[in-house]
């Protein structure tokens, strides 16, 4: 039990503020400053001699701020010197906060060596950054800012403690410069700033170091639902439809209408059915312009195609009664490959009392016809997808979505009353309710035309077996996107990150659940 909630850690992220909170209350119970400094820097050194062994590297540079994050990376110097590495400290900052100083004073007596100036460190095969963890809040000026700019000149590797110094830990902007990192070791909890796309370049590859925060103290503060969660494997597997109940039939299985598709955009249609196939949902249905019904019935031949009356160039004119028949489903999608000539379509699918999900050219035409605030009179909950530029057509007074996207996802879905899915490089899912979903890898690969159309197929299907609530809703959509980007991942290293079209992405997508 207890490990199963340290692992539940795996899945949180804290703002700094919280962070500080969490320690505030580890000291006000007894467990003194410089032993949780003490464990911290203890495991952080571990982690680096394992990543660079004393038979690889022995000239080591330690970059030594004037906080706490300078205090780990003197206990760090200290460690690694007693194991036998040649520090090299830079210190150029003339006040440092007392433990800080402690520390600095004891390397000093050990026989460490320490410069103001950046240069002398240029012979070390490794760099320790411990200027700034998430005290840092101010723009870094004067030399520290030269140092930097020679240090990311350099190519010598660089890990950073906690976060690459001189970005904002809960916004990932950079203030003023950044240290470009090849690893970052995330003291006890995920930060934000590992899941902004603004920070990704500076980061490297991150990893958590677990030095022990207690769940309770983690509780106390961050309340449940948490606010911000990685949507890790240990989740998706819990979401996932896998095994199937044994006595079960199609229409229990989740019935799904996806809306798509003209002549025009043909491909697109494919690759959404793709996407819901993929998905294992009971009942695909899907409307398409007329004279594309044998083109999806060759691709798709378990699914229903019903061919809906088109326009003069080919896309669809209106529902067939078929299609109109809502209580059939459980969930629609609409929007891939619609063109925008479609407005009615979308217009008129924004009364079904079901679920629906909104993509490509259905939020193209829901921001042209500034219909976005209407939608917390739906009756039932709406998904949007939104990519950058169709994100800032929607929500265009929502400030600079490239920049704290975090925020922005999540203001976005509480001013519209939908679940908001921002995809990018880390893949961000709010809900109305003030839950945001962080994606925690994915690949370039998937950037990618109809990439988007084969994840809105895969998100109706997923979401058309388990719907409930707007919270289980959001878990969907974020299980989807993991699903989305998982295959990506193992399809690009299996075919190289140019060998991940949106038709192949679609036939990987099986195997992400096959290997649970
Ligand atoms: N809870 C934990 O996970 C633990 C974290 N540890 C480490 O402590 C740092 C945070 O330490 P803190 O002292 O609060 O802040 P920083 O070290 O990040 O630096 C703040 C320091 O810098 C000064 N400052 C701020 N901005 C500037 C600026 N632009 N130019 C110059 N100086 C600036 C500010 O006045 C402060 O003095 C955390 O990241 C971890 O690395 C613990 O060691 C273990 C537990
Ligand atoms: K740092």
């Amino acid at each position: 039990m207890r490990h199963k909630q340290r692992q539940a850690l795996d899945s949180i992220i804290v703002t700094a503020e919280q962070m500080r909170q969490i320690e505030g209350r580890i000291f006000a119970a007894g467990m003194p400053v410089a032993a949780l400094m003490e464990k911290a820097a203890i495991l952080t050194a571990h982690s680096i001699q394992e990543l660079y062994p004393l038979s690889q590297v022995s000239r080591v540079g330690i970059l030594v701020g004037p906080g706490h994050n300078g205090g780990d990376a003197l206990v760090i110097a200290r460690e690694l010197h007693l194991q036998g590495y040649n520090i090299c400290l830079y210190c150029p900052f003339s006040q440092l906060k007392e433990l800080t100083q402690y520390h600095a004073n004891y390397a000093n007596s050990l026989g460490i060596c320490s410069y103001e100036d950046i240069e002398l460190l240029e012979h070390c095969e490794l760099i320790i950054d411990g200027l700034f963890g998430f005290g840092l809040t101010r723009p870094l000026t004067g030399i520290i800012v030269e140092a930097i700019t020679i240090l990311n000149e350099w190519n010598i590797p660089v890990i950073s403690i906690d976060i690459p110094s001189g970005l904002h830990t809960d916004t990932g902007e950079v203030l003023g410069i950044a240290i470009k990192a090849t690893y970052t070791l995330c003291l006890g909890l995920w930060k934000p700033i590992f899941f902004q796309d603004q920070a990704l370049e500076y980061i490297g590859e991150a990893r958590r170091i677990d030095f022990g925060i207690p769940v309770k103290d983690v509780r106390a503060i961050v309340a449940k639902p948490f606010p911000l969660q990685i949507l890790t494997k240990t989740l998706a597997k819990e979401f996932l439809p896998l095994p199937r109940p044994l006595i079960t039939h199609k229409y229990k299985q989740g019935r799904l209408l996806l809306i798509c598709g003209s002549y025009r955009y043909a491909g697109g249609a494919i690759l959404t059915g793709l996407g819901a196939r993929a998905s294992g949902v009971g009942m695909l249905s899907m409307s398409v312009p007329e004279s594309l019904k044998p083109l999806l019935v060759s691709h798709l031949p378990e699914a229903l195609i019903i061919e809906c009356p088109e326009t003069k160039t080919g896309a669809i004119a209106g529902l067939s009664p078929l299609a109109s028949d809502f209580d059939q489903y459980d969930i629609v999608a609409c929007g891939p490959g619609l063109t925008q000539e479609a407005t009615n379509i979308v217009e008129n699918i924004l009364s079904v009392p079901l679920p629906l999900i909104l993509d490509a050219d259905g939020l193209n035409i829901l921001a042209q016809r500034v219909m976005v605030s209407g939608l917390s009179r739906r009756v039932a909950p709406t998904i949007l997808t939104p990519h950058l530029g169709e994100f800032k057509r929607l929500f265009p007074h929502i400030a600079d979505p490239g920049g704290d996207r975090i925020t922005a996802v999540k203001r976005a879905a509480q001013e519209s009353g939908a679940i908001i899915l921002l995809k990018g490089a880390r893949t961000a899912i709010a809900d109305p309710h003030g839950t945001v979903w962080l994606i925690p890898e994915s690949t370039p690969a998937l950037a990618r035309g109809g990439s988007g159309d084969v994840l809105t197929g895969l998100i109706g299907g997923l979401v058309a077996q388990n719907s409930g609530t707007q919270e289980i809703l959001s878990r969907g959509v974020a299980t989807a996107a993991w699903w989305h980007a998982q295959a990506g991942i193992l399809a690009a290293q299996e075919r190289t990150e140019l060998g991940v079209d949106a038709f192949t992405l679609s036939s990987y997508l099986h195997r992400v659940g096959a290997g649970f």
